[in-house]
């Protein structure tokens, strides 16, 4: 069975958790729904019109400030909660939690400064609600939302515009339609001119919502009374209208106690020849139990679709959380072990890329089979073998003695000459490798959808893996470097056995005497040399990729974090926590829904907890 308890103190439990994540009626804020679906109970009336002295004398306490002008200036949600008979009074405020006042006293005065915190003392108004729980032996359990008086005139020090501003905000509770109203009406006011009525009747056109309580009872003209209004004759209403005898001001200014305040109202029904038939159903401590229970069975009434508002709500929160990412651990080992996630994550993909599955990979080998040898059909070896620099070079090695049957010499400095040339197109492989694998770096970067939120690390990874690039371009250009040194440090004997023989065999006998000083012998040279070094250079064209892919390639793929991973490993928790610092707008917006998402899980169990009950 669900209790009176359990239900309202189950929305009590929401709305205080609602005002804590900033979502509250009245104000135009985005987070607003929750709170719009819970069934509230809304005082409303004109200034002195007796809203202040009923709050007062349902809850049985003096608490509320009082004063001339425009007191109450925030919205104050008053959650009342029965205790054991013979407990002590306290209240509490959401915003002092740790705090109890036993001291009513005090309770007024923190309303009061509490208002002027938000507002200022400029006497402005605020939609920032007030918490207050109430726990009384003598009280039901209840929540009602005290609202700034209506007023018609604004008064010194206030803006003009408070007047419409109050009603803005009191409609804006008013007309959600799961407001209870509770119209304030003094008995001693023509019922046509009340100021909650009117308003009541605008937002609550068929009375469905509104209680009417009609004050001052016992200051109408002697021999007049309110039966038309109290009977429904006067404006009718679904639910009843509840007469009330408040303290006057003469016993406020006595001290006159509310307990004592309830008994004389009790007995002034009782004993009223107008009302005396009623006497059972008017009075404060009438209207508490009947307001309680009225609450009670609306909310009842919304709890599915509360249920499935809330239902939506987890569903939604839950699909933006996994859009922001979920929020990262406090812990140094949960942040090492999220870094080093991240790092992996982010090194697949790059793998992807280079293996194959994701673009980009064949771009190195585009470098081998069109780059390189592109670089190596241009090197000007026509320009050094010419005739001309044949000539010059071979006459040099020969000093002033020229070489009798070959020219060694010659040869070898054309040859090593000649191979210096690729040295160039070595290099510039490595390079072009070099860029595509920190374009592939970059380019992984941003495809790691993990690594989105944290920027911080996006950059400390883009600079470890260029530093390790950096390395392996180092290594190897010394490599590729090396391999055509080897060239010039030891020369194919092989192809220099078989060439007297060809040219035997392809010669012209005329010529087999060569002549050692004619062009034509120049050009044989030039043309050995030109053979010798297409054949190097068919060499490093097979050679160089391997050494490039074992140098660059392959470790980029092995070892591109290895260091990083050493340095992230000393680092203490704070440096961890800084490298995954993220974007501050998201953070702040996955709070914020995180929050959120926590107030409707905690509301969705409550309810849970609560139909379980029943
Ligand atoms: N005799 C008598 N006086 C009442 C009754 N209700 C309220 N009063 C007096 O009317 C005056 C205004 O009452 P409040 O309860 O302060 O009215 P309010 O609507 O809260 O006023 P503001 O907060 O100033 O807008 C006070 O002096 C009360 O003592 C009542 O039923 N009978």
């Amino acid at each position: 069975m669900a209790t009176m308890e359990s239900l309202i103190g189950l929305v009590n439990r929401i709305q205080r958790a609602c005002t804590a994540l900033g979502d509250y009626g009245g104000g135009d804020n985005a987070f607003s729904s929750l709170w719009e679906a819970l069934p509230t109970v809304a005082v409303v009336g004109g200034q002195s019109s007796g809203k202040s002295s009923v709050l007062e004398s349902i809850v049985g306490r003096d608490f509320l400030p009082r004063g001339s002008g425009i007191v109450t200036r925030r919205p104050l949600v008053l959650q009342l909660h029965m205790t054991e008979q013979g407990s002590q009074d306290y209240a509490e405020f959401l915003h002092l939690p740790k705090r109890k006042f036993s001291d009513f006293a005090l309770v007024r005065k923190e309303i009061q400064d509490e208002t002027d915190r938000v507002t200022g003392r400029t006497k402005q108004i605020s939609p920032v609600p007030i918490h207050l729980s109430i726990y009384s032996p003598n009280v039901v359990n209840l929540t009602l939302v005290d609202l700034p008086g209506l007023t018609k005139v604004a008064v010194e020090g206030q803006p003009e515009t408070i007047v419409e501003d109050i009603e803005n905000m009191v409609r804006a509770y008013v007309e959600k339609p799961n407001c209870v109203i509770l119209a304030i009406s003094p008995a001693n006011q023509d019922i046509a001119t009340s100021d909650a009525i009117k308003l009541a009747r605008e937002v609550d056109p068929t009375g469905e919502r509104t209680f009417g309580v009609l004050t001052k009872l016992d200051l109408m003209d002697k021999g007049t009374n309110a039966l038309d209004v109290l009977e429904g004759r006067s404006y009718r209403l679904q639910l009843p209208w509840v007469g009330i005898v408040n303290r006057s001001q003469a016993d406020i200014n006595k001290n006159v106690d509310m307990i004592i305040a309830r008994r004389k109202e009790r007995e002034y029904f009782a004993t009223s020849p107008d009302y005396g038939h009623l006497a059972s159903k008017m009075g404060s401590e009438y209207l508490a139990k009947l307001l309680s229970k009225h609450l009670e069975s609306v909310i009842r009434a919304r709890i599915p679709s509360i249920t499935s508002l809330i239902n939506k709500s987890i569903d939604e929160l839950e699909s933006e959380m996994d859009h922001l990412g979920r929020p990262i651990a406090v812990d140094a080992g949960a942040q090492l072990y999220t870094i080093l996630e991240l790092c992996r994550a982010f090194d697949r993909i790059f793998k992807e890329h280079l293996d194959g599955g994701r673009p980009g990979g064949d771009r190195v080998y585009g470098v081998f089979d069109n780059q390189l040898p592109a670089a190596l059909r241009k090197l000007p070896f026509d320009r050094h073998l010419s005739v001309h620099n044949v000539k010059k070079v071979v006459s040099e090695a020969d000093g002033y003695q020229p070489h009798l049957i070959a020219p060694e010499q010659g040869y070898r400095r054309l040859i090593e000459g000649s191979l210096n040339y690729f040295r160039g197109p070595a290099e510039a492989s490595v390079d072009a490798v070099h860029f595509v694998l920190k374009e592939l770096v970059r380019k992984s970067i941003g495809e790691t959808k993990e690594l989105r939120r944290f920027p911080t690390l996006q950059a400390e990874i883009a600079a470890a893996a260029g530093e390790a690039l950096e390395r392996f371009r180092e290594e190897s250009k010394k490599t590729v470097v090396r391999l055509v040194d080897m060239e010039s440090s030891y020369l194919t004997v092989e192809f220099f056995r078989r060439l007297p023989q060809e040219l035997e065999k392809g010669g012209n006998p005329a010529t087999s005497t060569v002549d050692r000083y004619t062009e034509g012998h120049f050009r044989r040279i030039a043309s050995n040399v030109s053979s010798y070094v297409g054949m190097v250079s068919e060499t490093l064209k097979n050679t160089i990729p391997k050494a490039v892919v074992y140098c660059q390639v392959r470790e980029a793929k092995q070892s591109l974090l290895n260091h990083f991973y050493v340095q992230i490993g000393k680092k203490e928790g704070k440096q961890l926590g800084l490298m995954l610092d993220e974007d501050p707008a998201l953070m702040e917006r996955r709070q914020q829904c995180a929050k959120r998402l926590e107030l409707y899980k905690a509301a969705r169990d409550e309810i849970d907890s609560v139909s379980w009950a029943r």
